[in-house]
């Protein structure tokens, strides 16, 4: 559901901001450090309970402030109207609210307001380590099986009870096996919800794609985390003596991967800066695809510095690809002529905003 307003107070340089957002297309421009970014990682505090850019939240926190606080709210055909509300402090007295009740986690806000983010650490789906793949195919896998949240708590409960022991040493068959049963079990489980959604995934990415010459051979393949002809037990059985000594466990489904290649190479090797942002955009945006389909529900997108590294054609058939998705866009650039071209020559409905030393204000003549 779109956003539609949105007040930010506390938040890096921006004290005390409200706008009234455009239902699918909004962006921002202005200087370096003007806080188009934190405009962004607002909506991702509503969306996610913290920011895409960074883990921490003090830095969050205007200076002299004690805690960041965000509203959004949308209108929801069957819910009416439904207010979402984050507050962090610096003494870790967090609230999440919607519509006044408390939230306990930051999964139930990405329940209600699903994002998408693409922002300059976008190339480590292609260039990071597989945490940042697993991360980004289980966003995904998350809001489509219902039993992936449950399956995952309990993967990440066996394998620290596991771990624990293995670095203890003090270890039998017997010990190990309560565990080994668990992790098999919900491993499994894991293995096959990501599996299916990942199949998915791939359909919409090879269709998406397939237009564009450069992506010809491309390849993306999902691989479990442990020897795709056995069995997750018996796996595990086999690794036991490797993982005493190492003290973790070094197969299971906390090690899955995807594989990108173009032919027989990586794609991080062959492709261009602005092809791998292509890519990994159409990645992003396969997974939006795919999760509307699922959900009958829309994903807002966050795109921080839009025109950087893309070419006109480029930035032009992301604009396609997110118009075709039909959800809320938040998009920021530093020039308003750069920024807005893309969207004037699709003739997007949208709204513009100058964001200058904190403030944040709508530019009347731009809206179309
Ligand atoms: N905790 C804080 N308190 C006050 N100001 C802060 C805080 N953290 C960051 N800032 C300032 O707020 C601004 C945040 O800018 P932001 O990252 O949103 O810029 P931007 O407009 O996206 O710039 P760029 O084009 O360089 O990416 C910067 O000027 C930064 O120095």
């Amino acid at each position: 559901m779109p956003l539609e307003s949105l007040n930010i107070q506390n938040f890096r340089n921006i004290s005390d901001c409200a706008l009234v957002l455009h239902a699918n297309v909004n962006l921002f421009f202005g200087t370096n450090g003007a806080g188009k970014t934190s405009v962004l990682e607002a909506v991702s505090l509503l969306g996610r309970g913290r920011s895409f850019r960074s883990h921490k939240l003090k830095p969050l926190i205007q200076q002299g402030q004690t805690a960041v606080t965000v509203f959004g709210k949308y209108t929801d055909s069957a819910q009416g109207q439904v207010r979402i509300g984050v507050e962090r402090t610096q003494r870790g007295a967090d609230q999440f609210r919607v519509n006044g009740k408390p939230v306990s986690s930051a999964s139930e806000l990405a329940q209600v307001m699903p994002l998408q983010t693409i922002f300059s650490e976008t190339f480590a789906l292609l260039t990071g380590g597989p945490g940042e793949r697993r991360q980004f195919l289980d966003w995904l896998v998350f809001h489509v099986e219902h039993q992936f949240m449950p399956a995952w708590r309990q993967v990440r409960q066996a394998l620290k009870q596991r771990n624990s022991l293995l670095r203890s040493g003090r270890i039998t068959a017997d010990l190990l096996a309560p565990w080994d049963v668990e992790l098999s079990r919900q491993g499994e489980l894991l293995d096959k919800l990501r599996c299916r959604v990942f199949h998915e995934l791939k359909a919409e990415l090879l269709t998406l794609l397939a237009p564009i010459p450069v992506y010809k051979d491309l390849e993306i393949e999902y691989q479990r985390g442990w020897s795709s002809d056995i069995a997750l037990a018996d796996a595990l059985v086999e690794q036991r003596t490797r993982d005493l000594q190492l003290g973790h466990t070094s197969i299971g489904p906390h090690r899955a991967d995807l594989k990108i290649r173009l032919g027989k190479l990586s794609a991080e090797d062959v492709l261009s800066r602005g092809q791998q942002k292509l890519l990994v955009c159409a990645l992003r945006i396969s997974a939006a695809r795919v999760f509307q389909r699922a959900s009958d529900r829309k994903c807002a997108f966050l795109i921080d510095d839009l025109p950087s590294e893309l070419d006109t054609d480029n930035r032009r058939r992301l604009g396609e690809w997110l118009i075709a998705l039909g959800g809320q866009v938040f998009v920021t650039g530093v020039d308003q002529q750069d920024l807005d071209s893309t969207w004037q020559e699709l003739s997007v409905p949208r709204k513009v905003f100058h964001v200058e030393h904190g403030q944040v204000t709508e530019c009347e003549q731009n809206n179309v």
